[in-house]
């Protein structure tokens, strides 16, 4: 396990080296609001070290089914989930895995960026890390700050005021600062929901950069409602869709060149040529 917690904390010499990337898979994963069906039995494996969009018109449960990537869904009172979420063929909701074990593992990024802002740049980055109860000695954590800020392309904007407070960066820069805060928990898995969409053009062009880069070292699963973005950044997507009230439904998915180029479905090529949503 790498990072202790809680009554077990240690003050550890120095961080552990990033952890794999992971593969998830979804089998069939239905999900419920109070009595109202939103996904039905949903399938997909996001393999590991690729970039996997959801796309789809609005209220088709793309968020929905990414929140229940890292049991975030379960947090909404009155709702519910069946089926299975494997991370690397462990089951993410079995009794014995600790929900902040399956956090840890799969992190979010969200769409609009949320920074402590009370805390500086430095505090920002470590504030997941804290949030598992985990501490570093002090070196540690410096190299740490560094190398999650150089992951997310930060590093280079932010490294003469690091005690500086994350709310008087950019919006983009924000949103990289929030990436840095997710990476730096090791996460074999980082969800992000819509994370260029409070962001304008130039921002988001680094927001992407940024993923791309990351990708090898962390399987990323991304919703967009921007159809050039899902072009650029994934290798595989997966065509979301709820028609007439019905409970959303994977459509089609595949390699993402493939869904764009020669989709299967008509609805996937209308949605894709931007014929509807
Ligand atoms: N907390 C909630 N309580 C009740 N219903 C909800 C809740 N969150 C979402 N829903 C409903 O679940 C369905 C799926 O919503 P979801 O946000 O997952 O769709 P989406 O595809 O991500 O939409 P968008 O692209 O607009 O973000 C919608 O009909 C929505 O109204």
């Amino acid at each position: 396990m790498p990072w202790t917690s809680g009554a077990h904390r240690a003050h550890r010499s120095a961080p552990e080296v990033a952890a794999e990337p992971a593969t998830l898979e979804a089998r069939a994963v239905s999900a419920w609001f109070g009595e109202r069906k939103v996904l039905d039995r949903v399938s997909l494996t996001m393999p590991a070290g690729q970039v996997t969009a959801l796309i789809g018109p609005s209220g088709c449960g793309k968020s929905t089914f990414l929140r229940t990537l890292n049991r975030m869904h379960e947090l909404v009172p009155g709702a519910a989930l069946a089926g299975e979420v494997l991370l690397e063929g462990v089951d993410l909701y079995d009794a014995e895995r600790r929900l902040t074990d399956a956090r840890r593992q799969v992190g979010m990024v969200f769409q609009k960026p949320n920074p402590f802002p009370a805390m500086s740049i430095q505090e920002n980055v470590l504030a997941g890390l804290h949030l598992t109860g985990a501490r570093l000695d002090r070196d540690a954590e410096e190299s740490l700050v560094e190398e999650s800020l150089r992951r997310a392309g930060l590093w280079n904007e932010v490294k003469d005021r690091l005690r500086q407070p994350g709310s008087a960066l950019s919006g983009g820069q924000q949103q990289r600062l929030c990436i840095a805060r997710s990476l730096a928990v090791k996460p074999r898995v980082l969800l992000m929901d819509e994370p260029c969409s409070a962001l304008d053009p130039t921002s988001t062009r680094v927001v992407e950069e940024t993923i791309t880069q990351i990708a090898e070292q962390v399987t990323i699963v991304i919703v967009t409602h921007n159809m050039q973005q899902a072009h650029r950044v994934s290798d595989q997507c997966a065509f979301f869709l709820a028609s007439h009230g019905t409970p959303g439904v994977i459509v089609e998915h595949g390699p993402t060149e493939a869904m764009f180029s020669e989709p299967q479905d008509q609805r996937t090529s209308d949605y894709v040529n931007g014929r509807f949503g």
